[in-house]
């Protein structure tokens, strides 16, 4: 579902050089900007802290940055950065840029001339899926079908057969990974995986304990990349802060993306390396690839 509050920033007023006309690059004008954001509210709503929330300063100063900086010719264009910008704070599911050009060199009056831009997020995100109680590779299979409604997977890997890491004793897991893009924001996402979670009857009782259906997001945004998201909170840490450490995660997430990459430490490092540095003999492709 996208979100239903929107942020609104109206009317942000700077001089830029955009256009097409030898005069507007020499002399600038007024642009007009207005954003509107659609985000998830309710966790600022609840919390009153800034850090639950995109600071509407932060996205006004990056949208002047847009207007005083690099010339363009077109305000689409100038739209299209600005929306770029906004979609980069992963509290924002949609923005719709307007730029409004008031003094355009239109060749008659006109009260006013504008773009009006919609855009929705889509980034790339990494799920592991595990699962040691009931029919665990039915549910995984399941699991998978279900995260197609909230992510276009690009690649599933194999299903592995793993040695139970932490807890109490307990059966083997059934574990893979999926990869893909979605435009919910990570929190949308996490929301979507815990309802994939109950909708296959998981509790949360013992910490590590047996469970129906596990799902984790790794990462959110491409690692390395500008819209990589770092989030430290209890409710939601990607990338995961475990995930480096665990065959059961890279095994599967290396056989469905070979280049994947893993922050950690700061450093970003190819799974694959990662990989080498791990035991992984307690982890087994089910159908014996
Ligand atoms: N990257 C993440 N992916 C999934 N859940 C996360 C993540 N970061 C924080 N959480 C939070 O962790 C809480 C506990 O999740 P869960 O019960 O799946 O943990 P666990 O599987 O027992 O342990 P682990 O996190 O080590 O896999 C969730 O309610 C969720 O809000
Ligand atoms: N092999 C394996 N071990 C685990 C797993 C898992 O998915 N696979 N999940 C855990 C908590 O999320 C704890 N231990």
């Amino acid at each position: 579902m996208p979100d239903r509050d929107v942020i609104e920033l109206l009317g942000v007023r700077a001089k830029g050089y955009h256009g097409v006309l030898d005069f507007e690059r020499r002399d600038g004008q007024d642009f007009v900007v207005d954003v509107l954001m659609g985000t998830d509210l309710s966790r600022a709503g609840a919390s009153d802290d800034l850090a639950d929330t995109v600071s509407y300063a932060e996205i006004a100063a990056a949208v002047v940055a847009r207007i005083e900086g690099e010339p363009l010719d077109l305000i689409e264009a100038l739209a299209e950065r600005i929306a770029g910008d906004v979609l980069l704070r992963p509290e924002i599911g949609d923005v719709e840029v307007v730029v409004h050009k008031p003094q355009a060199p239109v060749g008659v009056p006109f009260g006013d001339v504008r773009v009006r831009m919609r855009r929705t997020r889509r980034s790339a995100v990494v799920v592991a899926l595990g699962s040691n109680l009931g029919d665990s590779t039915q549910t995984l299979h399941d699991a998978v079908d279900a995260l197609r409604a909230h992510v276009d997977l690009t690649a599933v890997s194999r299903t592995y057969a793993t040695d139970p890491v932490g807890g109490p004793e307990q059966p083997d897991y059934v574990n893979a990974v999926a990869v893909g893009t979605t435009s919910l924001t990570p929190w949308a996402l996490l929301t979507a995986l815990h309802g994939i979670e109950s909708g296959h009857g998981r509790t949360r009782e013992v910490r590590w304990g047996p469970r129906t259906l596990d799902l984790d997001l790794v990462t959110y945004g491409t690692t390395g990349g500008a819209d990589e998201t770092r989030l430290v909170a209890p409710v939601l840490t990607v990338p995961h802060p475990r995930a480096h450490e665990r065959a059961f995660v890279l095994v599967p997430w290396l056989d469905a993306d070979p280049d994947a990459r893993l922050r950690v430490d700061g450093e970003v490092r190819a799974v694959a390396e990662l990989v080498t540095a791990l035991d992984t003999t307690g982890v087994r492709a089910v159908d014996g690839r």
